[in-house]
């Protein structure tokens, strides 16, 4: 059984009809496809031996849960239509709550359901990453305190911690672009931040070209939420209020999934 109803439209699974495609069903293997049940559905209880190991109480129930960057969705708890969560943990995931389903592989977008709404995106190899190459966590929050948020980097980078992009460009060859390297770090990064937040812009911007709802706030996630100076050039590049989501982990939206599922008969 898929604990991910949101991602087994990758292996055919048609989110719209909720079901799989007539021809898939049709093929010899499609016995082995997983079978498709909601986000937040409980499935079974821990196993006796697995229970007592770990600590876990008798009632402990495992539910389906969901892909990282739509439990960073759920932890922000926005609801309107027009609002965005970016994950900035490792990656940088974009999910913007959409009327409309867009899909287009040529540049990495996709839409999984969300309840009557679509939840469309993609994922950038740009983020979190290609910062801890460069510099420490520390070092990070100290530069970034340094940083001018309100005046533009003239330096144009592509950030990648090695060669290959997803979303808002596919190119599983393109190449990091991280030079030249000003003298001072605190350019350096600031230079970074801003060629991630052109990243994030152009993905946005790419949505509304593709038919996607208008964006109209941004929430953040992951690790760079707690980034100010890197929010406001965010702010300033992206041209909408952004702010950090109210719960920027991943985990708190899918504990909300565990916690709705707990609440369920076991199926
Ligand atoms: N002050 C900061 N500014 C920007 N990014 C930061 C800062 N501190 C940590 N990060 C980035 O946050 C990322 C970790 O975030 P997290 O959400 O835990 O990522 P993941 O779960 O995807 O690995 C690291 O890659 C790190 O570069
Ligand atoms: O690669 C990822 C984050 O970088 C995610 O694992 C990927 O985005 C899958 O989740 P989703 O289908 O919700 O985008």
């Amino acid at each position: 059984m898929s604990n991910r109803l949101f991602n087994v439209f990758q292996v055919g699974y048609d989110p719209e009809a909720d079901s799989y495609p007539a021809w898939l069903v049709r093929q010899p293997y499609s016995h082995l496809l997983p079978s498709v049940v909601a986000p937040g559905t409980p499935i079974a209880y821990l196993k006796e031996d697995i229970r007592s190991k770990f600590g876990f109480q008798k009632d402990c129930v495992v539910c389906t849960g969901t892909t990282d960057s739509i439990a960073a969705f759920l932890a922000a708890r926005v609801s309107q239509t027009g609002n965005a969560v970016t994950s900035l943990g490792s990656t940088l995931a974009i999910k913007l709550l959409s009327n409309t389903r867009i899909e287009d592989s040529r540049f990495g977008v996709y839409s999984h359901r969300l309840d009557d709404k679509w939840l469309v995106g993609g994922a950038s190899n740009s983020g979190g990453a290609v910062l801890r190459q460069l510099f420490t966590d520390d070092q990070l929050e100290k530069l970034s305190e340094q940083i001018n948020p309100f005046e533009a980097s003239p330096l144009d980078y592509y950030p990648l911690p090695k060669a290959g992009e997803r979303f808002p460009v596919s190119d599983p060859n393109l190449s990091p672009r991280l030079l030249p390297r000003p003298e001072n770090d605190v350019d350096y990064l600031h230079g970074i931040l801003e060629s991630i937040a052109r990243i994030e812009a152009k993905a946005y911007g790419l949505l509304k070209e593709l038919g996607a709802s208008q964006v109209k706030e941004v929430f953040t996630a992951g690790g760079g939420a707690k980034n100010e100076k890197w929010t406001k050039i965010r702010e300033r590049v992206l041209g909408l209020p952004v702010s950090r989501a109210i719960q920027t982990e991943a985990s708190y939206g899918a504990a909300l999934l565990a916690l709705k599922g707990a609440q369920q008969n076991i199926l």
